[in-house]
């Protein structure tokens, strides 16, 4: 446009009045007024908020930039962080209010609630992968599938398990035949295994119809979970129109083929076997490892030291439903989706699909943590692994029979180092829910805001010194009945608690107790890192980003195959 033609427009006020001048002039206004409109909004939030200690930031950013740097230095800063400040934190991440809660009185307030039930917006994140399956759902539908599906994870369809746990163990110590006398990282082992356990049980299905796509599925969640956790601890990534373009989308892409290529087999399989009429898992198992060749004394016993799979006895949840009464017959968990499905009312084909893969991630990566974490504490702490193995020797003696679940019940001292891993090593490290109402703390005159994000820090609230002595040492015995007996419930949540707590709880339990018996009835574990020395990372699940390396020896001999 030439400068002569510039002047004459600019004398004719009707050539202003172009539909882009008038976008303008109204867009302007606009945000003008959705900005006042915002922070009218926030208002009440960030009044509540001023009154809770914790760090001012930046303006605009906050302390968005405490997040830079490799998740392992994230994790020790946060920490490090968490003691300036007393029991209630909050953190601006540019417009979004973190609260941190680590007090077992206003934890318990969050999670006993049938109210504040909803996720933090970052769990959207797992919508591609996850779709809304029980963890990332919300409201009648989560309500309407966890009904349906806790029952699936009841003590008497878990007890139908205990054979292939036997199984997969022994595999595992097979597998792991060629580690002997090397240092290496146990975690793929265990991911692995998990993966394997989980086909077999929940979903019924033999692995001996999966090809390598256990293994290749175990990888594909670990990579999706590093992306997961890029896109929770770098702001930039958020939003989905700026990271559909980087080429972590693409990666995310190609791990969720992976991923659900699996699942899609196993619904497709199980339906097929469900045609023919065919109930109950399809894998095999040696009749030397049928626990009903030994388990005589059949018990329903289901508190052992004043603990019930993972929790405080005291702490009831919809799982603990009718444990001691009766063997009322229950189905394992794609079994009973499947024939919900039939009629399409109660669970479409879809939503299926969704709660296979929640389940399946759910039940793998947090156990095979737990498990190499606990293998690792064995390697550390050779005189508690001296305990353990004199348990289970006392437990089978030469014997190289299956474990029974009256066996599982003697395993008290492995339990507690079990229930010690997981104070000091909690798989899922913290918990996040959004609120959509105030509430008022009980540890102090906080009110929590709508609107806000509140982080439970289990992995904090688990190393209260005034809770636990000498909280940075591992020591089984903090799991004596005496000593626990008068703990606050909500100071010990390594499986959540309250009505979205996990679903899987007895079901990891059990089958970690086999699991690390049988290892540890085969293989004497050391370890060349000191604990100090572990690094860990706070990811969706924690783990050591050093690697869980451990050394084995062959104790008496490794079974036969
Ligand atoms: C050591 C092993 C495990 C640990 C430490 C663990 C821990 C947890 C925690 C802390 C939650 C709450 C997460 C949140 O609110 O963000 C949770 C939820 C859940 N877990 Fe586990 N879990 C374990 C094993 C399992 C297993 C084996 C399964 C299934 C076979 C499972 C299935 C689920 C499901 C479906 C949920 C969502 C429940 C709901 O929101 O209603 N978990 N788990």
């Amino acid at each position: 446009m030439s400068a002569a033609t510039a002047s004459v427009d600019l004398e004719n006020p009707t050539t202003l009045l172009t539909p882009k001048n008038i976008f303008y002039f109204l867009l302007i206004p606009a945000l003008v007024l959705w900005y006042a409109y915002w922070k009218i909004s926030r208002r009440h939030m960030v009044e509540l908020a001023s009154k809770i200690p914790g760090p001012e930031g930046l303006p605009l950013l906050g302390s968005a930039l405490e997040f830079v740097g490799t998740s392992a230095d994230i994790f020790k800063r946060m920490y490090a962080k968490s003691f300036e400040y007393g029991n209630t934190v909050k953190v601006w991440i540019g417009p979004k209010l973190l609260i941190f809660l680590v007090d077992p009185r206003d934890v318990e307030i969050i999670l006993s609630s049938h109210v504040h039930i909803d996720k933090a917006s970052e769990y959207r994140f797992f919508q591609p992968w996850l779709g809304d399956g029980l963890l990332i759902s919300t409201g009648q539908k989560w309500r309407a599938h966890r009904k349906l599906i806790a029952p699936t994870f009841h003590l008497n369809v878990l007890k139908s398990f205990i054979d292939l746990f036997n199984a997969n163990s022994r595999e595992v110590v097979q597998k792991l035949k060629k580690e002997v006398g090397k240092e290496f990282d146990c975690h793929d082992y265990m991911s692995e295994a998990t993966v394997e356990i989980l086909l077999e049980t929940a979903m019924g299905v033999s692995k001996k119809t999966q090809d390598q796509s256990g293994y290749d599925y175990a990888m594909a969640v670990m990579k999706m979970c590093d992306i997961l956790h890029l896109r929770h601890t770098k702001v930039w990534l958020r939003p989905d129109f700026i990271f559909n373009l980087t080429n972590y989308a693409k990666k995310q892409e190609g791990l969720i083929g992976i991923i659900h290529s699996l699942t899609r087999k196993v619904i497709k399989r199980k339906r097929a076997d469900f045609e023919k009429g065919i109930r109950g898992s399809t894998a095999e198992v040696p009749e030397e490892l049928k626990t009903k060749n030994f388990d005589k004394n059949v018990s329903s016993k289901t508190v052992v030291e004043g603990l019930s799979y993972g929790q405080a006895a005291g702490l009831k949840d919809d799982l603990d439903v009718d444990d001691d009464v009766g063997e009322k017959k229950r189905m394992a968990f794609l079994d009973l989706m499947i024939e919900a499905s039939q009629n399409g009312v109660v669970i479409n084909d879809e939503e299926i699909k969704e709660q296979v893969d929640t389940i399946m991630f759910e039940g793998h990566d947090t156990t095979a943590a737990g498990s190499s974490f606990f293998l690792s504490m064995m390697g550390v702490h050779q005189d508690i692994q001296d305990k353990v193995v004199q348990e289970i020797d006392e437990i089978f003696g030469d014997s190289d029979r299956p474990a029974t679940f009256a066996d599982t019940l003697e395993m008290k001292y492995l339990e507690r180092c079990l229930m010690e891993t997981l104070r000091m090593y909690p798989p899922v490290p913290i918990i996040a829910r959004q609120l959509r109402q105030d509430v008022k703390l009980a540890s102090g005159d906080y009110t929590l805001p709508a609107g806000a994000t509140i982080v439970i820090g289990t992995f904090k609230i688990h190393r209260q010194e005034d809770v636990y002595p000498n909280p940075d040492k591992f020591d089984p015995d903090n799991f004596l009945p005496e000593r626990s007996a008068n703990r606050h419930y909500y100071s010990f949540i390594p499986f959540s608690a309250g009505p979205r707590s996990c679903v899987g709880r007895k079901y990891a339990m059990l089958k970690l107790k086999i699991l690390l018996s049988t290892i540890l009835r085969n293989y004497r574990i050391y370890s060349t890192v000191e604990e100090k020395d572990f690094q860990l990372q706070g990811d969706i699940i924690l783990k050591r980003a050093d690697g869980f390396r451990i050394k084995l020896e062959p104790r008496k001999r490794v079974l036969k195959a």
